[in-house]
């Protein structure tokens, strides 16, 4: 009733205020840096905004302000970070957990692609098999399980079922990706639910993890092309596995707005640059598992500057392991060829 009273009360929530003052001042910061900058053809989104509302300076009804503006950025980060980087880590967590289908995604990839190069996103269409499994990353780990709160502006009916004006609706998108007459296996991780008995990739009309309609999520295209580029780089150049002594995968979701997993730590093992048998390549990731922990990262924390960092210097060119064996890795401080000139 009185939300205002919030900010006035101790407690946890003084703690998300303080991080919303945070980006709020930091976005403030960039609308300013873009207003001093000297005229010239809008070049982004803040940009583009500004010109919009000198635009339409005159037009006593226009919803172009700074405020707006400034909103407008803070719902991109808010929607664009968290959800995208948490598929992610959900995308190693089942790579992890499913050996079997790292080691084929990784075979498309070094079949498929040109290796002198970066992944493009035009790749996905020859890349059936590596789309399917982000695809199911995607069904299975449902990190927006439930779509933004929205209200009937006037009386309708879903599905035969009346809802009359001021309904409240909380789309429950889980309950689409989970559907057991839509998936063969609602709860387990199967690439096969995209993909056709030729191994072509095929769309699942019940795949929605990004809402539907009119209300479609606005970030879905950006959304699938970072987390392919992202997805196919970190498997082409790493070999994910757990560390040693590691207890185990947690799968168990923590609720923080999205599902998102437990921290826990992982091994990215870099792939090695020369074919191999797959003995010596086995034998390799025993050698990597030996050395204890040395390379491992925790999900919670960034990503690869480790593995960076460890490889500067000894990637002296990028070339890759056409036609060897997936998964490959090399011994830890090896000065083994590595694919890092692909990221
Ligand atoms: C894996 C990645 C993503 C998933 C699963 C996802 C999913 C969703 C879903 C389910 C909604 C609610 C739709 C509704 O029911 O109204 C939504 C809203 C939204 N998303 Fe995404 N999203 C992702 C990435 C992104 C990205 C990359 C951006 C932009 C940079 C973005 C920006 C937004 C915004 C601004 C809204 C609110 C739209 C509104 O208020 O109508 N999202 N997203």
């Amino acid at each position: 009733m009185f939300p205002w009273a919030l900010h006035h009360l101790p407690g946890p929530h003084q703690e998300i205020f303080r991080y919303q003052e945070t980006v709020r001042g930091f976005v403030h910061q960039e609308i300013i840096r873009h207003k001093l900058r000297a005229p010239e053809d809008p070049k982004d989104f803040i940009s583009c905004y500004l010109a919009q509302i000198t635009k339409a300076m005159d037009d006593p009804v226009s919803t172009f302000n700074e405020e707006n503006l400034l909103q407008v950025v803070i719902d991109l980060f808010l929607g664009g970070t968290d959800t995208t980087a948490t598929t992610l880590h959900w995308a190693l967590i089942y790579m992890v957990q499913h050996e079997a289908v790292q080691e084929r995604v990784q075979q498309e990839l070094d079949k498929v692609l040109d290796t002198a190069r970066a992944v493009h996103y035009e790749d996905r269409e020859r890349l059936p098999y590596t789309r399917a499994v982000l695809h199911e990353v995607q069904r299975l780990s449902s990190v927006v399980a439930v779509g933004a709160v929205r209200q009937c502006v006037t009386s309708t009916r879903v599905g035969g079922y009346p809802m009359p004006k001021g309904t409240i609706i909380l789309p429950n998108l889980a309950s689409v990706l989970y559907d057991p007459e839509c998936w063969e296996t609602p709860r387990q991780f199967n690439p096969g639910h995209f993909l056709d008995k030729n191994g072509n990739f095929v769309v699942n009309e019940a795949f929605l993890p990004f809402s539907a309609g009119h209300w479609v999520c606005p970030g879905d295209q950006l959304a699938r092309m970072e987390l392919f580029l992202m997805f196919a780089t970190l498997l082409r150049t790493f070999w994910f596995q757990l560390p040693e002594g590691s207890l185990g995968l947690r799968l168990e979701y923590i609720f923080g707005g999205t599902l998102q997993p437990q921290p826990q730590e992982i091994c990215a093992v870099p792939r090695l640059g020369s074919p191999i048998t797959r003995e010596e390549d086995l034998a390799l990731r025993q050698q990597v598992i030996q050395r204890g922990k040395q390379g491992t990262f925790s999900l919670s924390q960034h990503l690869l500057p480790w593995v960076l960092e460890d490889q500067r210097g000894k990637a002296k060119s990028p070339q890759v392991d056409r036609g060897g064996p997936a998964g490959s890795a090399p011994p830890a401080g090896s000065a083994a060829r590595s694919r890092m000139g692909a990221l």
